[in-house]
């Protein structure tokens, strides 16, 4: 079976009836909002907030009952996918564009469940470009102070040949940072710098991370 939908089906076995649940955005979360439809079939009464158009437009065709921010206190449990896992449970996010809402609903989620398949999980966080959501007003300002600060290779996220634009109409810059020292820091540092919406790191929001695996196997990471 697909590695992305073995950690994508385990960690839908979270959700309880009852649940206000984060549905997340990408290609794993894609599996994982198929998994609730299924059990929303077979009689699981939850309500869910998803964390782009494309995931809520998923979860209404699957007859998931969409809740909005006004209607809820908190998210019970939100699952989503990631670009890279630390063993520090620390993730970068973003590289479908999503980021800003995905942080909004991870903070707002008393759990947050992280599903990848296996070649997600890494030693650093880095090899993947962190993924920078921003005003287009003056990016040019923004993209220096990034660059002062980072000094790696930035591109603008590309959509065909104009810039990718997100579902809160930002831009995205991919830093290629190569790896990421001190991510609480950076995270910190990167949010202070006008222009800068919200960057890909999520520190310390992950409670647990499933891993699905090419031979079959789902494995389970947790804080420890
Ligand atoms: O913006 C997109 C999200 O952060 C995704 O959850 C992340 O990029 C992982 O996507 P995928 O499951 O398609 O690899």
């Amino acid at each position: 079976m697909n590695s992305k939908k073995l950690a994508a089906e385990h960690a839908v076995q979270f959700i309880k009836s009852g649940m206000i649940v984060g549905l997340g955005t990408g290609s794993t979360a894609h599996f994982a909002i198929h998994a609730i439809g299924a059990r929303v079939q077979a009689g699981l009464t939850i309500q869910a907030i998803a964390t782009s158009e494309q995931s809520e437009a998923l979860a209404r065709e699957l007859e998931i009952p969409i809740v909005s921010f006004q209607e809820v206190n908190e998210i019970d449990l939100t699952i989503d996918g990631a670009d890279e896992v630390d063993s520090d449970l620390n993730v970068i996010k973003g590289g479908g564009g999503a980021l800003l809402r995905e942080k909004i609903v991870a903070s707002a989620s008393r759990e947050l469940i992280i599903i990848v398949d296996e070649s997600k999980v890494v030693s650093q966080l880095g090899a993947f470009p962190l993924p920078i959501e921003v005003v287009p007003f003056g990016i040019e300002m923004t993209m220096k102070k990034l660059a002062a600060l980072l000094e790696c290779p930035l591109t603008v996220r590309q959509s065909g040949n104009k810039p990718f634009v997100t579902d809160n109409e930002h831009y995205i810059v991919d830093c290629h940072t190569g790896s990421i020292a001190d991510a609480g820091k950076l995270t910190r540092e990167l949010n202070m710098i006008p222009g800068v919406v919200e960057n890909g790191l999520f520190i310390g929001m992950a409670a647990k991370v499933i891993v699905g695996y090419m031979d079959g196997a789902v494995r389970e990471l947790n804080h420890t």
